[in-house]
């Protein structure tokens, strides 16, 4: 089987996707639709075509956090939060995705509160298409330009919605602008939600600041976020490096992103081999697929091919990444899809 193949049918899961960073040309179009059908404003017409990365290009973080408001702002109802998570989901799922944890930062706008923000995804998710199998989850997402009054809003929302949807809310994570903000600001409200039962990823390390990479590490969150400056080489230090290959944090790999937005100078150079190499677990994702064009089974392509891996260790990858996900009782479901495709694919698991 080419390898392009291959990495579509492997069932796979993906771990690490803002929503309104993965809205595809397509669904944005769709959106753009439903605004004009619904008679909402739309305002996005000038700058529509930046929000995809073009061919060959590259954006640096900040420019990337700009984008992000187009797509913010189709996605100002409930009903276009459902249309948005239903066309990804169905995305995710034609390119071989079993299970996915979508993230979403909550946000006020004209016509929703953060609540009912936060409501119509786990709705969406509940109430997904017919032909939908995908098992889908959310972890809501809380920027670091909050301030704490804001990050704690949010904090007791997810608590509130994990007791009432503990099925479909999993988990809590922190992302935004990596130069903006403190970690040591949320501490203390990412504590009450683990008491609460929600699981906790972080964004650590997208640009130096190995201080702050130490005190996420020992916090021992569930998962981390890129982990790209712990390595000394790449603006880590002995201690950051040290305390990863101890503790074992498994890392979400986004390949595209971090070479895209130069956080990495290119495919070769990126820590995936480190980390391989170190035996931390490694879970390969996109980040945000419609700003960087890709796709998972991209990222896994990608990753072979700059890695030298074979099909059955794209395999483990994926069947390992299968012990990092959030809801517990999907586990099973997932392994055993995988399982049955390693075995009916003559592959061999280590
Ligand atoms: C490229 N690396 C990244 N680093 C940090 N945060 C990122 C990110 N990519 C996306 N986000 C976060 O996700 C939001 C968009 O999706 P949602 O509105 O939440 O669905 C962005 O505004 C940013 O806060
Ligand atoms: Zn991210």
């Amino acid at each position: 089987m080419e390898l392009e193949a291959f990495c579509r049918k492997l069932p796979k899961v993906e771990l690490h996707a803002h929503l309104n960073g993965s809205l595809s040309h397509s669904t944005m179009l769709q959106l753009k639709r439903y605004h004009a059908d619904s008679g909402l404003t739309d305002n996005t017409d000038a700058f529509f075509d930046e929000f995809q990365i073009a061919a060959g290009d590259t954006r640096n973080l900040k420019q990337c956090f700009q984008v992000f408001r187009i797509a913010h702002s189709l996605t100002t109802t409930p009903e276009a939060l459902t249309l948005a998570t239903h066309l990804t989901l169905q995305e995710f799922q034609d390119d071989g995705c079993c299970y996915i944890e979508l993230r979403s930062t909550p946000r006020d706008t004209p016509h929703m509160t953060k609540k009912q923000y936060i409501e119509a995804i786990i709705l969406a998710m509940l109430h997904t298409p017919a032909n939908m199998t995908i098992i889908s989850r959310l972890i809501v997402s809380i920027d670091r330009r909050f301030n704490f009054a804001e990050a704690q809003e949010i904090t007791d929302l997810v608590i509130e919605f994990h007791k009432l949807y503990s099925s479909v809310v999993v988990g809590i994570e922190i992302s935004g602008d990596p130069s903006v903000g403190k970690f040591q600001t949320f501490v203390p409200l990412l504590e009450n939600a683990k008491n609460a039962g929600l699981k906790v990823t972080l964004h650590c390390g997208e640009v130096c600041n190995p201080d702050e990479v130490q005190e996420m590490l020992d916090f021992n969150p569930n998962r981390i976020g890129h982990g790209t400056c712990i390595l000394p080489r790449l603006g880590g230090n002995d201690a950051t490096w040290n305390t990863l290959c101890i503790k074992k944090t498994p890392v979400e790999v986004c390949l595209t992103s971090n070479v895209n937005t130069k956080s990495i100078a290119n495919y070769e150079s990126h820590h995936f081999k480190e980390l391989f190499d170190a035996g931390i677990p490694i879970i390969i994702c996109t980040d945000d697929k419609g700003v960087f064009a890709t796709s998972l089974s991209q990222e896994y392509r990608l990753c072979a091919e700059t890695f030298k891996l074979d099909n059955s260790q794209l395999a483990q990858l994926s069947h390992r990444a299968c012990l990092y996900i959030f809801d517990e009782t999907s586990r099973k479901t997932v392994l055993d899809k995988l399982e049955h495709f390693i075995t009916h694919n003559d592959l061999h698991l280590q």
